[in-house]
């Protein structure tokens, strides 16, 4: 029997079966391996449970880390979608930090930017996204208040694909969750913890079905932690697509592309074919990495 993790909470997993039914599932050992989006062989136990054998390979694999650690948290992503918002400010840092995690681990991402019915800070936002357009991101506008415009905006991108959506507290990520996939409202209310202020936080991952469209959406709460440390360094270049056409041209095979003398991505750095602000963001990534073969 197969199946696919849709949610995670330590040992005890919900997983979806072939027949569109689901099971609480668990698994002998004490270190699980197992997260949201895996897809799991398992036995059935019962009327209501079912034991996990085996996860099955995995397309990839995305980390999420604190200082302590990272830990995996979702698996055989196709689409990274990161919101972020006209309103409130969003931070550069971290959307370039979800990008270069997106492409290290081959898989695409787009940017949405929600809430452009904020028509006067529209402007200021779309020029600090220029930036990223111009490493060929894909930016799609849309605003939650026109929920119609949304769906045929992102139902064709988003279907026949498992998207993982990040997006800084705010941005508007659970209204669009609830837009695409109406059923999550109720199901993110009974699965999070009221703050002080009333509001309710996600503080799970959990997978959410369209059939109709083949589609699987991965909602997660938290970016701030979007992990990178893990990555080696051959990982880190991959995150930095705009480098590779330089690549070639480095002297040494071995290069780190921090200092060596004959480095093509530092000659494209002094002939403005690659933004310094790129450059540093790649070698704070590298300084953070605790990968062994680093250098
Ligand atoms: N004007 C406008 N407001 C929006 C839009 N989408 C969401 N909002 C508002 O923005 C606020 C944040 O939206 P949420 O969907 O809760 O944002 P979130 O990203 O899920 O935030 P967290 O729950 O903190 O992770 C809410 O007050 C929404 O009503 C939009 O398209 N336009
Ligand atoms: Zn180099």
């Amino acid at each position: 029997m197969q199946g696919r993790v849709i949610t995670a909470y330590g040992r005890h997993f919900t997983v979806k079966l072939e027949d569109g039914s689901t099971r609480q599932s668990f698994t002998k050992g004490k270190k699980t391996g197992v997260c949201v989006g895996d897809y799991v062989r398992l036995v059935l136990q019962g009327q209501e449970e079912a034991r996990i054998e085996e996860v099955l390979p995995r397309q990839n694999l995305l980390y999420r880390s604190d200082e302590m650690r990272s830990k995996q948290f979702a698996a055989n992503v196709d689409l990274l979608c990161i919101v972020v918002a006209v309103q409130p400010t969003f931070s550069e840092d971290l959307l370039s930090r979800a990008l270069v995690g997106a492409w290290s681990a081959n898989i695409e991402p787009i940017i949405l930017l929600n809430k452009i019915d904020l028509q006067q800070d529209y402007p200021h936002a779309k020029a600090r996204l220029a930036v990223f357009a111009n490493l060929g991101v894909k930016i799609i506008e849309i605003s939650t208040l026109q929920a119609n415009d949304l769906k045929q905006k992102l139902i064709p991108l988003l279907s026949h694909k498992t998207s993982l959506l990040l997006g800084q507290s705010a941005m508007g990520k659970s209204s669009i969750l609830n837009v695409l996939v109406p059923y999550a409202q109720a199901h993110t209310q009974e699965h999070s913890i009221a703050l002080g202020t009333g509001k309710h936080t996600t503080t799970t991952t959990c997978l959410y079905e369209l059939p109709e469209h083949q589609l699987s959406i991965i909602d997660s709460p938290g970016f701030q932690s979007f992990g990178l440390k893990h990555l080696s360094l051959q990982e880190v270049i991959q995150g930095f697509p705009e480098f590779l056409p330089y690549i070639d041209y480095c002297r040494f095979y071995n290069c780190t592309h921090l200092h060596e003398p004959g480095c093509g991505v530092l000659q494209a750095i002094a002939e403005n074919h690659i933004s310094p602000k790129r450059h540093e963001m790649y070698e704070r990534i590298l300084m953070e990495c605790t990968a062994p073969e680093k250098y």
